[in-house]
C-alpha cells in the first residue's frame, strides 16, 4: 500500500511507502490522530490525498473491492449480530487458527455478550484474515491482552505478512512487535516521521 498526502483539515499530509509483505508500525501520543490515519487509509472518513494498492488508486475500483482487501481492525471492534459465527462467512478458515490465538474450539458458537475484550480484539482479527486480503490495517491490536498472548498475536501476524500482505499497525507497546515490524514511524499533527532502527 501507498499513502500520498493523506490528510483531514487539522492532520497531515501523510505519506507512506508499504510494500507486500512488510510491516510498519506507528507510534504516537494519545490523541495524535494515529486512528485517523488508519480510518482515512481504509477510506472511512472524508479525506484529501489517497491510498493505492500497487497501480491502482483508491478510486478507480469500487468502495467494496476496496474494502475486501484493505481491512482495518479498529481498537474497539465493532458487532453486527448477536453470534459470533455470522461474522465469519467463512468459519472453516478461522477455526484451524482458534487454538493458536488461545482461543477455545468453541467460541465461534458463542454469544458476541459473552466474549471478553480480549477475546473479542482476536476474533476481530482473524475475521479479518480473508484470502484477499492485502493491507491489513491495525490499531492496538494486543492492548486487552496477557504478554504470551501477545506474542501468539505477533507470531500469526509474522505468517501473515509471510503471505504477501502489508500491514500497518499502532501501538503504544512497539517492543511487542520487534520479530514483526520492518520500519517504524512516529506520527505527529503534520506528518509521519520515520524512526532509526
Ligand atoms: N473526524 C474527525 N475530525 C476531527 N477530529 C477528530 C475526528 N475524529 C477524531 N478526532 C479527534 O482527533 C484526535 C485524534 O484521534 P485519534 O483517535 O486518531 O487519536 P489516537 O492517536 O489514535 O489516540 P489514542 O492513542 O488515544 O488511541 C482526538 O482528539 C479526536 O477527538
Amino acid at each position: 500500500m501507498t499513502l500520498r498526502g493523506l490528510r483531514q483539515a487539522d492532520r497531515g499530509p501523510y505519506d507512506l511507502q508499504l510494500p507486500p509483505g512488510t510491516c510498519a508500525l506507528v507510534t504516537g501520543r494519545s490523541g495524535a490522530g494515529k486512528s485517523r490515519l488508519l480510518r482515512m487509509a481504509a477510506d472511512l472518513d472524508p479525506h484529501e490525498g489517497q491510498a493505492w494498492l500497487g497501480e491502482r488508486a483508491r478510486d478507480t475500483m469500487p468502495a467494496p473491492l476496496w474494502r475486501r482487501q484493505v481491512c482495518y481492525v479498529p481498537a474497539e471492534p465493532g458487532w453486527w449480530d448477536d453470534s459470533v459465527r455470522a461474522h465469519f462467512p467463512h468459519a472453516e478458515l478461522a477455526a484451524p487458527l482458534l487454538a493458536r490465538l488461545g482461543l477455545p474450539d468453541d467460541i465461534l458458537d458463542a454469544p458476541v455478550a459473552r466474549l471478553s475484550t480480549g477475546e473479542r480484539q482476536r476474533l476481530a482479527l482473524l475475521r479479518a484474515l480473508s484470502p484477499c486480503l492485502r493491507c491489513l490495517l491495525l490499531d492496538e491490536p494486543t492492548a486487552a491482552l496477557d504478554p504470551d498472548t501477545a506474542q501468539r498475536v505477533v507470531a500469526l501476524l509474522q505468517d501473515v505478512k509471510a503471505a504477501g500482505v502489508a500491514i500497518l499497525l499502532v501501538t503504544h507497546h512497539p517492543g511487542q512487535f520487534d520479530a514483526l515490524a520492518d520500519v517504524r514511524h512516529a506520527l505527529a499533527p503534520g506528518g509521519l516521521e520515520r524512526q532509526q532502527p
